[in-house]
């Protein structure tokens, strides 16, 4: 088998300040192959933009990782910063949830597109062809003209095919979305998402796509990861995750999704989220689990094979025959 894109190993994140009780992110471990489409969902503050951004080499301030992140087998923890720099320019690409607070609102657009080229070397002329090419493949009209303007004069929708457009400059091998439509209203939501999965597929790149929305990832990823306080709990094919949930926080939060065929309100997982102050010695989820039992609590539960999918539950064998 040939080595996958992305390759994480038991990344662990922790602050290093004190404050925390446990790391951030928790000995996770996950892959990406070249023209997958990858979800890792969570509740907020689950850890899953410090992983996605570990594959970037951004780490929060006052944080230290172990573990491995390796793209087509180098290590991006123990990279130079000029590799990095390099890495950053044309192997790996970030889109984020809020287009407006990532992007230069004094610089127009044709700057912030071709830059990356231009760092690499690539001759203006050249260079603005390319983003005229790029911005017409995100679906934006005139983009010579579009070029020529400044961000406030874009829509959220239009800035985050912009931001898509961005990204895909130095034909990366990888794509870290980032909750990319969630500040977008539904239509535009939809639009965005069609672009970006047509896009990833005509270009053989890997995805992570991060985000809290269990349906949208399974409508879009091949594989999704789910993750719980800093740990992957389940890991599964989307199709097998969204028919066949294993973790009993991944049936949590599919119950907690709105259905488009249901008038049900939703009502979240019940209970809260594990703060960074909380560090409990068994399952990080026991406190909120229907199926708890006192063993829960003692030791944390290993991610191993089960029907088809991984999960990190003492308990799945018997659930799964209850
Ligand atoms: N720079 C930082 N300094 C201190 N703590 C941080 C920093 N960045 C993240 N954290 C903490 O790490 C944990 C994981 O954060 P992270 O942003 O990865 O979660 P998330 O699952 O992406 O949530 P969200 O969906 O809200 O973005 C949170 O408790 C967060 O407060």
């Amino acid at each position: 088998m040939t080595a996958p894109l992305l390759q994480i190993e038991n990344l662990t994140v922790r602050l290093t300040g004190g404050g925390a009780a446990r790391p951030i992110v928790d000995g996770v471990s996950l892959h990406v192959a070249r023209g997958e489409a990858v979800g890792l969902v969570g509740e907020s503050g689950s850890g899953k933009s410090v992983t996605c951004r570990a594959a970037l080499g951004l780490l929060p301030e006052g944080a230290a990782a172990t573990g491995a992140l390796r793209l087509d087998g180098d290590d991006i923890l123990t990279m130079s910063p000029v590799r990095l720099r390099e890495l950053r320019r044309q192997d790996v690409s970030m889109i984020f949830q809020d287009p407006r607070a990532s992007i230069n609102p004094l610089r127009r657009i044709g700057d912030f597109v071709t830059e990356g080229m231009r760092a690499g070397g690539v001759l203006r002329k050249d260079a603005i062809r390319q983003a005229e090419d790029l911005l017409e493949s995100v679906g934006i009209r005139e983009p010579r003209a579009a070029l020529r303007r400044y961000p406030h004069e874009f829509s959220g929708g239009m800035l985050q095919r912009v931001m898509i457009a961005g990204a895909l400059a130095g034909e990366p091998r990888l794509l870290l979305a980032d909750e990319p439509t969630t500040a977008l209203d539904v239509t535009t939501q939809a639009e965005v998402i069609s672009i970006l999965t047509r896009l990833q597929a005509e270009r053989d790149m890997g995805m992570l796509f991060v985000t809290h929305d269990l349906e949208l990832a399974a409508a879009i990823c091949d594989r999704i990861y789910v993750m719980y306080a800093g740990r992957i709990v389940e890991a599964q094919s989307a199709e097998g995750l969204f028919g066949r949930p294993r973790h009993p926080y991944t049936v949590g939060l599919l119950a907690a999704t709105p259905r488009l065929d249901s008038d049900q309100a939703p009502h979240g997982v019940p209970g809260r989220p594990l703060s960074l102050a909380e560090a409990p010695a068994g399952c990080a989820f026991a406190a909120r689990c229907a199926h708890a039992r006192p063993r829960c609590g003692e030791g944390k539960p290993v991610r191993r094979d089960v029907d088809g999918a991984q999960v990190a539950c003492l308990r799945v064998e018997e659930l799964i025959d209850e």
